[in-house]
């Protein structure tokens, strides 16, 4: 129970703004509860006056009033349970961007660590299982517990000695609820869990068709579904029986109850201290006043299932950002773009090392720096602190001489542009995709800068030009296509600092070559770090860092760091003109990779 309540202390703040509704929804419940009490009244009253004396003129009075009560209830029912149903759905809505809006200021550690599939369900099923705690739960609890109230009162009126008896038996249902509350939680539990691990494997697995299919791994693949879906349907089956014999066990119950109603009722009318009309209107006031009860104690399971769905949620509302805005901000200056970096450290959270170690270097407007160095050196991290998505734990980045923890973080990314190692696609048209770099931007600036990435060409010869849809994983466009329409966005974004991480990642020759010409151009007049594995611009860069360990072990330029024979020469061994002094055009020098 400590539970739910936290649960419910959790999340009950984002029913501000609905809360009169809420209270307009309680006054429909307890009126419809009324409603319903004063119609098994005026059956008692029918049976006992009408029928009893088979009289029809004492028949309508009481008729059309049941009629009227039947009229209001009804329209009271309709009106609290459309309101509810609303409220309900704009509680999920809320909630829902509350937690897709903290899950995009979390760190990309975060998302390494957690599986996609399982993140999709915690957004999807789990904030539904919150709705059913905070809006349904608490409507069905109120009606539950007005109606129970009414009921028993009605039935109290009537008789108050067989009422007694009645109320004696009522917290059995409570007590089974009890009981069965904690496997209940478990099973639901396990089954979000599962639900979440499915997802996962039907994700990873389309995303790696290909690949499953060219290593002809489908059957391995297969398994791991079917493995998950079995712990799933293992969950599911627990949670549907435990709630069956549930249901089963309060049957049982709720017929014994009845029926030692009935006796102790027979017993009275043979000592005339009872009617007829009052030993049904009581029948009938049992079997509406233990659903309540009984309702209760079920809104007691599904409540408890419901913090299994809180406690995932929690677990990502309780991630922290990794940055987050500076309280006090620099304000904004039209930026050169001077990079500085000093003595910068930094170790993922979690991890027992380094990654980044003492590392030192500036980069002024109109320059490229090419950081190099072998795999797991410490690159991407490096273009993670460039763009503030972590802070160093030691040393300073400076943008113009000014922390980058002192800006605005839409500040310092609307003026360092990332181009992710990633050619990321997002879903939408051609257009879209270029327009995304800078919301706003005119058809004429975005043909402008697709033309300077050298897509204007190949877009145009697509039927529907830049009207083309495109989707993450179906772009029907090759991977130099798809990096010169990044390339575009880049253009388009026009910011004074450029951080390329590994442009021509996953391009074969050709199509690196392709991306070039456009990368020279976006760096025009730029300030460019560029992290890669490709020297082929390694001549063009005014400085070349190489990287290893987490260390800057070398710095200079291309020939300077060839004639010095170290970490560098032998990155970019075996070059034909390693010892040459005339340094190549880009293009020649493109298939320079080590
Ligand atoms: N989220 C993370 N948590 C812990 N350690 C990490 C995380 N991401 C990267 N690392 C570690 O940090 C080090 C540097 O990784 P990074 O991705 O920056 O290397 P890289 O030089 O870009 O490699 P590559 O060229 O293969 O992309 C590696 O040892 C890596 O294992």
């Amino acid at each position: 129970m400590t539970d739910v309540r936290a649960a419910f202390r959790r999340f009950w703040p984002l029913t501000r703004g609905d809360r009169g509704r809420l209270l307009v929804i309680v006054g429909c419940v307890v009126l419809s509860a009324l409603a319903e009490t004063a119609s098994i009244l005026l059956f008692a009253h029918l049976t006992d006056t009408a029928l009893r004396a088979g009289s029809l003129t004492a028949f309508w009075a009481p008729a059309c009033a049941w009629l009227g009560v039947a009229v209001l209830g009804a329209l009271v029912g309709y009106l609290g349970n459309s309101l509810a149903t609303w409220t309900a759905e704009r509680f999920v809505l809320r909630l829902r961007a509350a937690v897709f809006r903290h899950v995009q200021t979390l760190p990309p550690h975060f998302f390494q660590r957690h599986r996609r599939g399982d993140l999709v369900e915690r957004l999807t099923g789990d904030v539904e299982a919150i709705e059913q705690l905070v809006v349904s739960g608490v409507v069905g609890a109120i009606s539950a517990a007005f109606s129970a109230v009414f009921y028993a009162c009605a039935a109290l009126y009537l008789r108050w000695g067989l009422a007694l008896v009645t109320f004696g038996l009522a917290p059995l249902f409570l007590l089974a609820a009890r009981r069965f509350a904690g496997r209940v939680r478990t099973a639901s539990r396990d089954e979000r869990a599962a639900d979440g691990a499915i997802t996962s494997v039907v994700e990873e697995s389309l995303g790696n068709v290909v690949l499953t299919q060219a290593y002809g791994r489908g059957a391995d693949e297969e398994r791991r579904l079917d493995r998950e879906a079995r712990a799933w349907m293992r969950a599911a089956v627990r949670g549907a029986r435990l709630s069956e014999l549930y249901e089963q066990f309060v049957e049982v119950v709720e017929t014994v109850c009845v029926l030692a109603v009935i006796g102790v009722g027979v017993w009275e009318i043979s000592a005339g201290r009872m009617t007829l009309g009052q030993l049904l209107a009581f029948a009938a006031f049992i079997g509406y006043l233990y659903p309540p009860v009984r309702s209760l104690g079920q809104l007691g399971l599904s409540l408890t299932a419901a913090t299994a769905g809180a406690h995932r949620l929690g677990e990502i509302l309780d991630a922290e950002p990794a940055v987050t805005d500076p309280e006090h901000p620099h304000p904004a200056w039209p930026v050169r773009g001077r990079l500085a970096l000093r003595g910068v450290s930094f170790r993922y959270p979690g991890s027992p090392r380094a990654s980044l170690r003492d590392i030192g270097f500036t980069a002024g407007p109109g320059e490229l720096v090419v950081v190099t160095g072998p795999s797991g050196a410490g690159k991407s991290t490096l273009s993670r602190l460039l763009t503030r998505f972590y802070d160093p734990a030691r040393g300073t980045i400076t943008l113009d001489g000014v922390p980058l923890p002192d800006l605005p973080l839409a500040f310092l990314r609307e003026n360092v542009a990332l181009l992710p190692q990633e050619t990321l696609v997002l879903s939408g048209t051609i257009r879209e995709n270029i327009g995304w770099g800078r919301p706003g931007a005119s058809d004429a600036e975005i043909e402008r800068a697709a033309r300077d990435a050298a897509a204007h060409d190949f877009v145009t010869a697509l039927p529907d030009g830049y009207d083309t849809p495109l989707a993450p994983g179906t772009a029907a466009l090759s991977g130099g296509q798809l990096q010169r329409i990044a390339i575009a966005r880049a253009m388009l974004r026009a910011a004074p600092v450029l951080i390329l991480d590994e442009p021509t990642a996953g391009l074969d020759a050709v199509a690196a070559r392709q991306v070039v010409r456009p990368l020279r151009r976006l760096m025009a007049g730029r300030t460019t770090i560029m992290i890669t594995h490709d020297l082929s611009l390694a001549p063009d860069a005014d400085r070349v860092l190489v990287v290893d360990g987490g260390r800057l072990v070398e710095s200079g330029t291309h020939h300077e760091l060839l004639t010095r024979a170290g970490v560098y020469a032998r990155l970019a061994h075996p070059l034909p003109d390693t010892v040459t002094d005339t340094p190549r055009t880009t293009e020649e020098t493109l298939i320079l990779r080590w």
